[in-house]
């Protein structure tokens, strides 16, 4: 599903933030990335819905060769991966439906699809009650879940998530992390990148470090491994 060879990232500044990842993902895995900060974890994160394209190396993201893409293949490639970021990034004049129906919209889904599958993947996330709220009028950790609920909406095969726990609280965490597990459980994979040692030691899965670039360690059902 996920595919990387020899893959290297150096900035216009001249940073090396990946120095050869070969890594392969296939369909259903729920994959940690861990690493000290400024490992690259996020520069690897954001090569699979070719917000960062490599320096060198391949990138396949299901069949698709990332590098090679046109941009007007672009939207083709991220429809397939829903993305979820630290700090929500919701439209702020929109309600909580409004934004996850906006990422329908977006690809011209059917009206009628829309009023029913947004309703259905906010009952997943347990805000079906919310639908009328603004983002400022919920808790951090429901607009997480909005983000989440917009990611899924347009049944995507990937979500990658980057550090989506890092503003929020231990307990809030936790409920974000039965929902992508839940999420995980239907067949979707997830990738997520994450800095928590009690995340990963609790909701076991597959756990990638990166170190300067290159990864250090791949384990099934892994451990944090580093403290804090
Ligand atoms: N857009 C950019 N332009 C230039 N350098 C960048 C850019 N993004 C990241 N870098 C550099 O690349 C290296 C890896 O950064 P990256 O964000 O991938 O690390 P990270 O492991 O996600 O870190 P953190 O855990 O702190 O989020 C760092 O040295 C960083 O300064």
């Amino acid at each position: 599903m996920i595919h990387m060879k020899d893959v290297y990232k150096t900035y216009n500044n001249g940073v090396s933030a990946l120095n050869g990842i070969n890594i392969n993902i296939d369909r259903g895995e729920f994959v940690y990335i861990v690493g000290p900060s400024g490992a690259g974890k996020s520069t690897f994160i954001r090569l699979i819905f070719r917000e960062v394209k490599p320096t060198k190396g391949t990138v396949y993201v299901n069949e698709m060769n990332v590098n090679e893409l046109k941009e007007k293949q672009v939207p083709l490639l991220r429809r397939n991966v829903g993305v979820v970021y630290q700090d929500f990034k919701l439209l702020s004049k929109l309600t909580v439906y409004e934004n996850v129906a906006f990422a329908m919209e977006v690809i011209e889904s059917h009206p009628s699809l829309i009023r029913t599958r947004v309703m259905e993947v906010l009952d997943l996330v347990g805000l079906k009650n919310k639908a009328r709220f603004l983002p400022h009028e919920l808790s951090g950790g429901e607009q997480q879940r909005v983000s989440i609920a917009r990611a899924i909406v347009n049944y995507p095969k990937i979500v990658i998530a980057d550090e989506p726990t890092g503003n929020l609280d231990p307990d809030t965490s936790w409920g974000i992390m039965k929902v992508l597990q839940e999420i995980n459980d239907r067949g979707t994979t997830v990738i997520m990148a994450t800095h928590s040692k009690e995340i990963v030691n609790t909701f076991k899965n597959r756990v990638v470090a990166i170190e300067d670039g290159l990864i250090v360690r791949d384990e099934h059902r892994g451990e944090y491994g580093y403290e804090g």
